[in-house]
């Protein structure tokens, strides 16, 4: 089980569990584990079937819970578990509600993992919404063996709704909180390679069938449905929150409810190698994120690049004129843009770039300007140079011979540029074999800052495999080409 010190406050799973009394006191758990020579008691972390031992085990000795989890279904990991149900006891003490609690658990799963947590431990009630037919059947046998019918009801969900299905028949139903664990991934390709090659593997195997892990549009479409939906039952559930498995999306609805001016606040569950984000908003007059910070392990801000634009003639210091010069750039990349804010003078745009299509452009500039020449001079030379490939033309072995002997040429007078552009070449070739990844190379907030005379520039990187390097590298690509 993956543990760390950034677990919140209050999980028990912080301090590690003893195997060796789970052992004893779990036949079933002494089948799975083994002692090493220093008389430790260890599992196999990546074996399915041991961590769905050890969750049916902790479950008993920890919350007196007697859950069956099907060999085909999601193992739930219960630091991570319990890290979000503890994040909704903080969110409940802004509502200073503390008695019958009523919470909704959208896609409960097949064992109403934290419909069954959140009914031991705080007495709350609970409706546990579930689509697919095996996991409900699982879920309701698994609250029936428990004998919590009277706390937790299920409800099965055969529309493609994710809270609206609740409402119709009765519009005055009324939550305390909602709370959900999407499916993180869009399609099987997504969930294989969502994790970045630079990370560490998570510890634990992977359990799981694709209906549980799987949706359309991924975890950022279905929690985009989900604001949706809650605007029009704003005041039926008191606060609203979902899980994020993603940073990148996690920094999208961030961005959503900001610029729709809703209040939210997040959090980072972190469980070892394994990190998961919690939103939560409320249409209600809490001031989510004042009274309930985000609170994670320490890391450093990202400090935005910040440079001046120089001016336009057309400009004439105008937002807007900046914006459409900016977006023509990052077209000319294929760099995705999105506003994502537009507000006093400022718009925030989120970038994406899935290919490096930034580097080298001066050298590629360069020859271009040399093919141009070339093409200028008579037909017989063209004819004697007609074995130079050309460059523009993407043929990486041609680009390459043609760069050393036209360096060579230049080595005296351009030298401190060509060492730039080999560096630059060395990292273009990283980027582009990561390219490839579900990972986008860099994802970053574009920012225009509208100053007295000035519009300012900023560039904040968020995520992605090229790092700050491959933002820098924009930026610079944007100050050489404005022109
Ligand atoms: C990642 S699993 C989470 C299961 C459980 N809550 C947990 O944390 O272990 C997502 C669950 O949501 C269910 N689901 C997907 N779309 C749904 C919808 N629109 N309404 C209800 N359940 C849904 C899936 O069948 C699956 O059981």
């Amino acid at each position: 089980m993956a543990l760390n010190k950034y677990m919140h406050p209050r999980n028990i799973y912080k301090t590690p569990p003893d195997f060796g009394k789970l052992s004893l006191f779990y036949p079933e758990f002494a089948a799975i584990s083994k002692m090493d020579i220093t008389g430790k008691v260890g599992i196999d972390f990546k074996d399915p079937h041991s961590l769905r031992v050890l969750t049916k085990c902790l479950l008993k000795s920890d919350f007196n819970l007697e859950v069956d989890i099907p060999a085909d279904r999601l193992v739930p990991t219960l630091p991570l578990r319990l890290n979000y149900i503890l994040w909704i006891e903080d969110l409940m003490e802004v509502t200073h509600r503390k008695e019958n609690i009523v919470g909704l658990d959208i896609g409960t799963g097949a064992c109403a993992i934290y419909p069954l947590l959140g009914a031991v431990k705080n007495k709350w009630k609970f409706v546990g919404t579930e689509s697919d037919a095996e996991s409900f059947t699982k879920a309701e046998e698994n609250v029936q063996r428990n004998n919590l019918q009277e706390l937790i009801k299920l409800t099965k969900n055969s529309t493609k709704c994710i809270i609206s299905h609740l409402f119709t028949y009765d519009d005055k139903e009324q939550f305390d909180f909602c709370m959900c664990n999407p499916p993180f991934y869009s399609n099987l390709q997504e969930l294989c390679e969502s994790r970045s090659p630079a990370r560490l593997p998570p510890k634990n195997g992977f359990t799981g069938s694709p209906q549980e892990l799987i949706t359309e549009g991924g975890e950022l479409e279905f929690c985009r449905q989900l604001i949706r939906e809650s605007k029009q039952y704003r005041d039926n559930i008191l606060i609203f929150t979902t899980m994020v498995g993603h940073k990148y999306n996690l920094s999208v609805l961030l961005q959503d409810l900001k610029s729709e001016g809703i209040s939210h606040t997040h959090a980072e569950f972190c469980q070892g190698r394994v990190t998961r984000w919690g939103l939560a908003w409320t249409y209600q007059q809490y001031d989510l994120y004042e009274l309930v910070p985000p609170r994670g392990k320490p890391r450093k801000k990202h400090k935005p690049t910040i440079f001046l634009l120089p001016e336009l003639t057309s400009c004439e210091g105008s937002v807007e004129v900046a914006l459409s010069k900016i977006k023509e750039m990052l077209d000319i990349l294929c760099i995705q843009h999105k506003i994502l804010d537009k507000r006093g003078g400022n718009i925030t745009l989120d970038i994406v770039a899935k290919n490096n299509t930034w580097s080298n452009q001066r050298r590629k500039r360069r020859l271009q300007n040399r093919t141009e020449t070339v093409a200028k001079v008579p037909k017989l030379h063209i004819e004697q140079e007609s074995t130079i490939p050309n460059p523009l033309n993407n043929q990486v072995d041609g680009e390459s011979k043609l760069e050393v002997s036209e360096a060579s040429k230049s080595l005296n007078i351009d030298n401190i540029t060509n060492q730039s552009e080999i560096s630059e070449s060395k990292q273009d070739t990283s980027s582009v074999n990561s390219a490839n990844k579900t990972e986008p190379l860099v994802h970053a907030f574009l920012k225009l800052v509208k100053k007295v005379d000035n519009i300012l520039l900023e560039l904040e990187f968020l995520d992605g495999c090229a790092g700050k390097e491959g933002l820098h590298q924009i930026a610079q690509y944007i100050k050489n080409n404005w022109k």
